[in-house]
């Protein structure tokens, strides 16, 4: 259909090259193409926000040899607190493979996926072109929020397959209920990243309340965490200025959640390095900003320990797929199943009995589920500004939400 978007490789002379760059980034970023210098009219490239002095990270560090897959779920997984699992890339090809020339030369011709259009489709570049870009002073050296490749079929088409090999799924990480799903119907579960000083994501929950691991194999991340509950409408306020981009959302509301004043719980730090395994669990509000060239593989995942936070959000959001993961899950799993039929149960009587869901829950998970139960996995990356603002609410309607993790 959009194959318009994927004509880019085509093409010869560099002005015909520029002309189909602009073109992509006005597909991408629709809000942005009034004129060439909206993307660089906040001056991000030669201000200090990429600069993380003073910015003070207290996540544990754990090497994956000191780290059994049973205590990762005890300490960190149940409870629900992130942590960064170092060594785990030290044996990937990727960690040897993943480097500018090898991917010019080897995925320089296949197209990433950098952003979406307004309709919904994907806006791709070819790799070598989006390396151009990164380091092009008059485009991803100057623009405010540059864009991003994030891409998530990158495992399942024909160009980039091989990438799958380069790097293995963590042991923590493997269980991986929505696989019962099958590969075709199952919500995108994996990304690879890459992306210049200034890009990055915006604050959000990851969708259905999965959790997520992130590998940086290049560059320096830096993260902003929220816990479960924290209101939406403090830390994505519905005001002028305040964009879900990352380099914006950390000048503003970011600079807000050190004050003294701040209401709500304390924003938690995390700086990135190349090597580390960030581990968010589901719920966790983050925003995250590249600090200079990165490249990293990120999936989200369910597994026992989050199960029935996920299965709620999936039974509401995606009601039709809920219902052929029970089927699958009461032949592979029917201790799940009957967990997920328990809690179906519970719910519709509630429901039945017009009894509000918030008292056998935190406040914390009825501000989750504003979230990632009306957002599809899909929606992972979501395009800044777009139906995340429609979908904003105050904190007296975010309370009420009826629907609770
Ligand atoms: O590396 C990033 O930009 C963050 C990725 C992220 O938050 C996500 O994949 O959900
Ligand atoms: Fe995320």
């Amino acid at each position: 259909m959009r194959e318009d978007m994927d004509s880019a490789a085509n093409c010869y002379g560099n002005d015909e090259r520029e002309r189909k760059l602009r073109k992509v980034k006005r597909a991408a970023r629709s809000e942005l193409s009034n004129s060439k210098g909206d993307w660089y009219k906040h001056g991000y490239a030669q201000s200090d926000i990429c600069n993380t002095t003073g910015v003070e990270d207290h996540i544990p560090r754990i090497h994956w040899k000191d780290l059994s897959p049973e205590e990762f779920v005890e300490r960190f997984e149940r409870p629900r607190i992130p942590v960064v699992i170092t060594g785990l890339a030290d044996n990937w090809p990727a960690s040897e493979n993943w480097t500018p020339d090898l991917l010019k030369q080897l995925y320089g011709e296949h197209k990433f996926k950098v952003g979406s259009d307004d309709e919904g489709y994907a806006v791709r570049l070819p790799m070598s072109w989006y390396f151009d870009y990164m380091s092009d002073p008059l485009h991803g050296g100057r623009d405010d929020s540059p864009l991003y490749i994030f891409d998530g079929t990158f495992a399942d088409r024909e160009g980039s397959k091989p990438m799958r090999k380069d790097y293995e799924v963590p042991l923590y990480f493997q269980e991986d209920l929505f696989r019962y799903v099958g590969e075709k119907r199952r919500p995108p579960y994996r990304w690879f990243v890459m992306g210049p000083a200034r890009s990055g994501s915006g604050l959000h929950i990851d969708p259905l309340a999965t959790s997520a691991w992130n590998t940086l194999l290049a560059g320096h991340k830096r993260w902003a965490l929220f816990p479960p509950g924290t209101p939406r409408c403090h830390v994505l306020p519905r005001e002028q200025g305040v964009e879900r981009e990352a380099v914006s959302w950390f000048s503003t509301v970011y600079l807000r959640a050190k004050e003294a004043d701040w209401p709500t719980a304390q924003v938690v730090d995390l700086l990135q390095a190349p090597g580390e395994t960030v581990f968010i669990p589901g719920g966790w509000w983050h925003a995250v900003l590249n600090l200079d060239n990165t490249l990293a593989v990120t999936q989200n995942y369910v597994s026992e320990a989050n199960f029935e936070r996920v299965w709620k959000h999936t039974r509401k959001g995606r009601p039709k797929m809920s219902q052929r993961w029970l089927g699958a899950l009461e032949q592979e799993r029917p201790d799940l199943a009957a967990k997920a039929h328990d809690l179906t149960i519970r719910e519709d009587l509630e429901c039945d009995t017009g009894s509000s869901s918030d008292s056998s829950s935190s406040s914390s998970d009825s501000s989750d589920s504003s979230d990632s139960s009306s957002s599809s996995i899909s929606n992972k990356r979501q395009r800044p500004g777009s139906d995340a603002k429609a979908r904003m609410q105050e904190c007296t309607s975010e309370r009420k939400e009826p629907f609770s993790a």
